[in-house]
């Protein structure tokens, strides 16, 4: 089966030196991959990058068999992301925010409004403007937006931002349903290994800009090693050759 995404040796280097340098994983349908690292580890740019909103300086990204930069349309018409809070419109309700992002998809039933309320736990609340809504909540409602195409393929920035505990449990439930479900493929970047650890399929730890390890969690949590333990000991690796190169 052809892998929803390829990224081959992505290279972005701000001026300032951040960036990331020769990033490259492969990920296949329904897997659930988290992108672990710490504050400035490169995650965001990756993103941006992955989804057009940012150029790298090399290597190259696909998309469903698309390359981001040459059919930047195909590539991302089966993608849903959420990248450094979308902002729903405070004065309107929730529903009409969905109703708003609707237009965007012409083919899109209308019931499917009601649906994606209803999996974010948001029914209840659908007439009450946003302007009253717990960051919680508007996390909840930005998700149902980016869920109302049916994407096959989500990016989700540190989801789970304003969820209090009983919102990350909804959450991982949600993201493991539609992954076993419908087949839906995601790349999540989170700062807590330990919040995203039990829905992932697979990982990748960056630090520094640099992809220290990658692959499923059975294979990196191998030996009894716990997926923390493991990202620990990638991050302080990192450190010791960044302090040895300045030796
Ligand atoms: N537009 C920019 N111009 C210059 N440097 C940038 C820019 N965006 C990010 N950086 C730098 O690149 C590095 C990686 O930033 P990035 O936002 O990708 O990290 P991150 O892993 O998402 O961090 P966080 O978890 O704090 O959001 C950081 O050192 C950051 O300061």
């Amino acid at each position: 089966m052809e892998p929803v995404m390829i990224i081959k040796q992505v290279t972005k280097r701000y001026k300032g030196g951040g960036g990331i340098s020769d990033f490259s994983i492969q990920v296949g349908k329904g897997e659930v991959w988290g992108l672990f690292g710490p504050n400035g580890a490169g995650k965001t740019t990756l993103l941006k990058i992955l989804t057009g909103l940012c150029q790298a300086d090399s290597g190259s990204v696909e998309l469903f068999g698309h390359d981001v930069r040459d059919r930047f349309e195909s590539a991302m018409s089966r993608v849903s992301c959420l990248i450094e809070t979308a902002d729903a419109y405070e004065y309107m309700s929730a529903e009409r925010n969905l109703k708003l992002a609707a237009r965007f998809y012409p083919d899109l039933p209308k019931e499917r409004i009601g649906e994606v309320l209803e999996l974010v736990g948001l029914s209840n609340e659908k007439r009450k403007k946003v302007s009253g809504f717990s960051l919680g909540m508007k996390q909840r409602l930005a998700i149902a937006s980016a869920l109302l195409a049916r994407p096959a393929l989500i990016i989700l920035d540190e989801p789970t931002n304003g969820l209090d505990i009983d919102g990350m449990l909804w959450l991982r439930g949600l993201i493991a349903k539609l992954a076993r479900e419908e087949g839906t493929t995601f790349l999540i970047s989170s700062h807590g290994i330990q919040e995203m650890e039990q829905v992932c399929t697979h990982a990748c730890m960056i630090a520094g800009g640099t992809l220290m390890k990658q692959g499923p969690i059975s294979e990196l949590t191998h030996g009894g090693v716990t997926l923390e333990a493991a990202y620990m000991s990638a991050i302080h690796h990192q450190a010791k050759g960044e302090a040895m190169a300045h030796v």
